[in-house]
């Protein structure tokens, strides 16, 4: 990418936050019911309410003070005020309270704007979680630790043996978050993890619980348990006790139909001792808080994810947040080393108790020293635009592909995309069995940052079955045809497919079915009439991707920059590639999306690093 090519600006910054018609309704409502007439007031509930459907949990009035704001219903410009004039037209209004006051929008010391609600879920997760992260495990036998830990790690050959020292953490913490990119071997840690606690234990067995955010993620977690379980060196027993199946965390919280409550809370807590949650980037505050608030008092709560992946897609980066580590304290630094063995410096300063719960791993074991994909998201991690437009220039990676192409120029891309799909529509005419099907549909996926535009999902899909409809797979007018994949868009509890749930229409024996694969393994057909809302998934958007992976790659960059397309949304992108990974749009795009700077801390972070109110 050369210096000069010039940067695709968004039209007028700042963007009012993209949010869904329902936040504008609720926004206007709670104005009236407050009998609210300062403009600057309105506008500010409006901002928190689409910031909030915009996958923040709140309004930073600084992001917004003294700025010029295009209403995105074209209506006049709106001159937002200075900070401390908002502040005090907003403490005015009887819409907001202080923390701690009852009102529908509390104003914090940062000048953050919530709702009460999300206030309440922010300040409830960062209390419980201090806690868990203030209680060391009790009754920990050391010298047993070490020679469990030095058995069960003693294939790894990584300098120094992070993966030991992060199990040396969860064994000694009651709450642990375990972050490392793709392959890492979180999967294959906490397996080791589980067998070493249960090793502490005794005859006493303990009840472990596995789960993901989603269907997709819950499988392939369960799967790699599984696999890493029959490769652990231990006794029999110890192995027993690793579960072998995992859940999605709704399934294990107990989701009602219609309701936001679970079953299982405080007065209700999960009969679990240790509860593991994989791809813990995809949960958002108000799951986390319900998560953390369903914990027995002496559980252990171990988190696995990626902190450089897309935060979730509702209002929240938990885990994000809790990864901020600080270093080991001096005292926890000792312990960690006399566990593990693994030289481990403590921290200059006096970290927090939850910085002695994280740990990181960094030495991909799935990206060879020599993979394109890996060292691709490396550059994109480290917000180093240049070299990664380099990398993908040159060429010199089998599993890297750069098409540069001009905003509109799309019209290879269904070419491109048959030939992604040739497997699976082979699967398809074959009849064959449908697991097999639905395995050659993962092996390729176009991903986009948006859902709507000629480059975002829907638009791609549309254009993928024109061309259908010209190779006559499928006519005009039909909606379903043998080959067609669909998503689920809404939960049915009665028929146990979730939002994300991925299926395939297949013609077998005289019927045409749509088939889904169960978090456990098992494939069920259903009749097309009776699935909940879905729409075709040719193409997906890279936050709807995420907890799932595929061997070939294809993100679809956006005409122009977009607040959407970040760093981590590219990083997401990349790292669901197995094998192969293309990107295709302006240089320029890719090259802003990399420099975007990382989203400021929330009011979370900042109450479990500094004590924030
Ligand atoms: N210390 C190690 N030495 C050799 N191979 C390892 C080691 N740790 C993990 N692996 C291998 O690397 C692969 C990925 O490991 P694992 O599934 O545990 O990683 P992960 O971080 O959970 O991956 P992801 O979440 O991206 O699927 C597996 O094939 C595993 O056997």
């Amino acid at each position: 990418m050369s210096a000069e090519t010039p940067a695709v600006k968004p039209a007028v910054p700042p963007p009012v936050p993209e949010g869904s018609p329902l936040g504008r309704q609720f926004a206007a409502y709670l104005c009236r019911l407050g009998g609210e007439d300062d403009p600057a007031v309105a506008w500010a509930v409006r901002l928190a309410c689409l910031a909030v459907a915009g996958g923040q949990v709140c309004l930073r009035l600084a992001d917004y003070a003294g700025t010029t704001i295009l209403p995105e219903d074209g209506t006049d410009p709106v001159e937002l005020p200075a900070l401390a004039e908002w502040q005090a037209r907003l403490g005015r209004s009887r819409l907001v309270g202080p923390p701690g006051q009852f009102a529908p929008l509390i104003l914090d010391t940062g000048s953050r704007l919530y709702l009460a609600r999300y206030w309440n879920y922010e300040r409830k997760l960062a209390e419980r979680l201090l806690d868990l992260a203030e209680s060391p495990a009790a009754g920990i036998d050391l010298p047993r630790l070490r020679a469990d830990l030095d058995r069960l790690f003693a294939h790894n050959r990584e300098i120094p043996d992070r993966q030991k020292l992060a199990a040396a953490v969860a064994v000694l913490r009651r709450f642990c978050v375990i972050s490392g990119g793709p392959g890492t071997g979180k999967t294959s840690t906490v397996v080791r993890i589980l067998a070493a606690l249960q090793a502490q234990a005794g005859d006493r067995p303990l009840r472990i619980a596995l789960a993901a955010p989603t269907g997709k993620a819950a499988a392939r977690v369960q799967e790699a348990i599984r696999n890493q379980k029959q490769k652990l060196d231990c006794p029999d027993a110890l192995r027993a006790a690793i579960p072998d199946t995992a859940c999605t965390l709704h399934r294990l919280l107990g989701a009602r139909p219609d309701s936001v409550y679970f079953r299982h809370h405080r007065d209700n807590p999960l009969p679990v001792d240790v509860a593991v949650v994989d791809e813990a980037s995809m949960i958002d505050l108000a799951l986390m808080a319900k998560l953390v608030d369903a914990l027995p008092e002496h559980a252990r709560l171990i988190l696995l994810g990626d902190k450089d992946q897309l935060a979730a897609v509702e209002a929240g980066s938990v885990f994000g947040d809790l990864c901020a580590s600080q270093g080991y304290g001096l005292d926890f630094a000792a312990q960690l080393r006399e566990a593990s063995g693994v030289p481990v410096a403590s921290s200059d300063m006096f970290p927090p108790a939850l910085s002695n719960c994280v740990a990181l791993l960094t030495h991909s074991h799935r990206f060879r020293e020599d993979s394109g994909i890996g060292a691709l998201a490396r550059l994109v991690n480290e917000g180093r635009p240049k070299p990664a437009l380099d990398l993908l220039n040159k060429g010199d990676h089998a599993d890297l592909a750069f098409v540069r192409e001009r905003g509109k120029q799309v019209q290879d891309l269904a070419e491109r995309m048959a030939q992604g799909y040739a497997a699976y529509f082979a699967a398809v005419d074959a009849e064959a069995e449908p697991r097999e099907t639905l395995r050659a549909f993962d092996r390729f996926r176009v991903l986009t940052a948006h859902r709507e535009g000629g480059r975002g999902a829907r638009g791609v899909n549309r254009q993928f079955e024109e061309r259908l409809w010209a190779q006559r797979r499928l006519w005009p007018g039909t909606r379903w045809y043998a080959g067609r994949p669909v998503i689920v868009t809404r939960n049915d509890y009665d028929l146990r497919l979730f939002n994300g749930d991925i299926g395939v229409a297949l013609f077998l024996e005289g019927e045409l079915r749509v088939y889904f694969e169960d978090a456990d393994g098992r494939v069920r057909g259903f009749a097309p009439g009776r699935l909940p809302e879905h729409e075709t998934v040719y193409a997906m958007t890279v936050h709807k991707s995420q907890g799932s992976e595929f061997d070939e790659v294809l993100l679809l960059l956006p005409e122009a920059e977009s607040p959407v397309l970040d760093r981590p949304l590219v990083y997401t992108a990349i790292t669901r590639a197995r094998h192969k990974a293309e990107i295709r749009g302006l240089p320029a795009v890719l090259e802003g999306a990399i420099k975007s700077s990382p989203r400021p801390s929330s009011g979370l972070g900042e109450r479990l690093w500094r004590g924030g109110q």
